[in-house]
């Protein structure tokens, strides 16, 4: 029982559980990231088909494309970065890095749609860290106010943290500080992370709107600005943030910055939205395949109702072993239940969602990493951006009601050129929406389809198969599209004149 007062936060409170709940939410502290050299530079072992990245289509759109870059050396990045990339274990860039670090230096806005694992992180960070080094980036210091040079935003706590990480490792031994914000932890901790220097500020959305609201952060020296996952940044659960963030009173102009999106997907009415926000001679990459899944992912469906879900899962675990699985859900209740049967099925089993407080999210992370519980039951929350070594399964208990979010969950597999497997029971009883969308997904993957699954595609209603630009490219630039769509028009007009 008692009266709360911390930061801005205010509450009298008679409840004791609810009190206590509070102050754990608003008091954790997560652990500091790692010092040792060998911790930040672990590599992420790349897989057999690494090189055959080389082999994916790459199209990229509007006007005045600078020419990519074959290696790393060719960007002629500075010294500094260029020892983090090799203590990375980088070797060569993949596809995306060929084509998005010369765009970046070339001071372009990009929109860039890669498919999963394939390297869009370094893709941004490795030319705004370079130019950062260019432009003589002054070293921060303490100061009330804070002006970070980039601001990166990512829907997810566990994803931005992840792209603080890649940050402070590629920013190694400069005089570059990159500093992260999210939800879930004690917020006086975090300003004071801030206070004390911050180059690459990496954010959450409402934290860090609520860190620039008390006036700890000003916006007016921002050269980039990073959205990750975009199409999820600009879809309407977080638009009105992200436009709070561009109309901030300090932000500079869309001119007067560089705008980066990124994401595996990239729905053109999402593009459209997205446009707003750069400048119109922004660049469009598309690399891969429609649809976006990555092909080093063996696609299986399985016709499985609800009431033998749970049979078929325990099937499925007991046949893989200790490889790492990662198995999604569609409510946090179920997470719940799921993950408390499988340890009671004898399965070393954690979860991830967005009611366990943050303490317990990172430790279950911490777990399925370490590889202490190899199976980690998971919400929407964990279907994208998470780059988890090792994870050799994901398992669709629940399809997931679109087929971009198909393609972030299976996507945490079969990453950097590794092979992964993904299984995803179909209950026809709910998910005949996904039906027709999840054909063309597999066929274009060139993974088997199965004739009970096309007759349902067949019935289903109020999706497409098709793309007006034929089945090349994971998501193609909506500048094309509305280019067809004008001449198609015109072309209609002059066939009836
Ligand atoms: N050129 C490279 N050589 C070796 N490893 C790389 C290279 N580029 C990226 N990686 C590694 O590949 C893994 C996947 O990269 P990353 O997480 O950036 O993928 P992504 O495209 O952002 O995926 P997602 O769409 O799921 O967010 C990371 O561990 C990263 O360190």
């Amino acid at each position: 029982k008692g009266r709360l007062i911390h930061d801005s936060f205010c509450v009298k409170c008679d409840n004791v559980f609810i009190y206590n709940e509070i102050i754990k939410y608003l008091t954790y502290v997560p652990p500091p990231p790692p010092e040792e050299e060998s911790a930040i530079f672990a590599p992420y072992q790349t897989g057999i088909n690494f090189d055959k990245y080389d082999e994916i289509l790459v199209d990229v759109s509007g006007f005045n494309v600078p020419s990519a870059i074959l290696t790393f050396a060719e960007a002629h990045l500075c010294e500094t970065l260029n020892k983090n990339i090799s203590k990375a274990g980088y070797l060569k860039p993949t596809p995306v890095q060929k084509h998005g670090v010369p765009i970046v230096l070339a001071g372009r806005d990009l929109m860039a749609c890669a498919q999963t694992g394939s390297g869009k992180t370094a893709a941004f960070l490795l030319p705004i860290l370079e130019m950062l080094m260019r432009g003589d980036v002054a070293a921060s210091q303490f100061k009330e106010l804070q002006e970070p040079e980039v601001v990166i935003v990512a829907p997810t706590r566990e994803l931005i943290n992840q792209i603080y990480l890649e940050a402070r490792k590629f920013s190694f031994g400069t005089i570059i500080r990159p500093v992260v914000v999210y939800g879930g932890t004690s917020t006086g901790h975090q300003i004071r992370q801030v206070l004390q220097g911050c180059n690459v500020l990496c954010g959450t959305p409402g934290r860090l709107l609520d860190i620039i609201s008390k006036g700890k952060v000003g916006l007016s020296k921002v050269q980039f600005l990073v959205l990750d996952e975009a199409d999820r940044m600009l879809d309407m659960g977080f638009e009105p943030d992200m436009r709070k963030l561009v109309t901030a009173f300090d932000m500079p102009s869309k001119q007067n910055r560089q705008t980066l999106m990124f994401s595996a997907t990239f729905p053109e009415e999402i593009q459209r939205m997205a446009a707003d926000f750069m400048k119109t001679d922004y660049l469009f990459l598309a690399v891969g395949q429609v649809g976006g899944a990555c092909g080093d992912v063996h696609q299986t469906i399985l016709q499985v109702d609800q009431y033998s879900k749970r049979n078929k899962l325990i099937e499925i675990l007991t046949n893989i072993g200790i490889e790492r699985t990662m198995v999604f859900v569609d409510t946090k209740r179920k997470a719940d239940f799921l993950a408390a049967f499988l340890c009671q099925e004898n399965f070393p089993t954690t979860s991830i969602h967005g009611d366990r407080e943050q303490r317990e999210r990172e430790q279950a992370l911490g777990d399925f990493r370490s590889g202490k519980c190899p199976v980690l039951v998971a919400t929407a929350v964990a279907a994208r951006g998470l780059d988890i070594e090792h994870v050799q399964h994901v398992i669709n208990f629940d399809l997931p009601s679109t087929i971009d979010e198909y393609v972030h969950r299976i996507g945490r597999t079969g990453r950097c050129g590794n092979v992964g497997k993904a299984i995803s029971f179909f209950d026809s009883n709910t998910d005949l929406r996904i039906a027709r969308t999840l054909v063309k997904v597999l066929s274009d993957a060139q993974q088997e389809v199965p004739t009970w699954l096309e007759e349902f595609a067949f019935a289903a209603y109020g999706t497409s198969y098709h793309n007006p630009l034929g089945k090349v490219f994971a998501s193609v630039d909506s500048r094309k599209v509305s280019l067809i769509l004008y001449f198609s028009w015109e072309t209609l007009k002059k066939m009836l004149a």
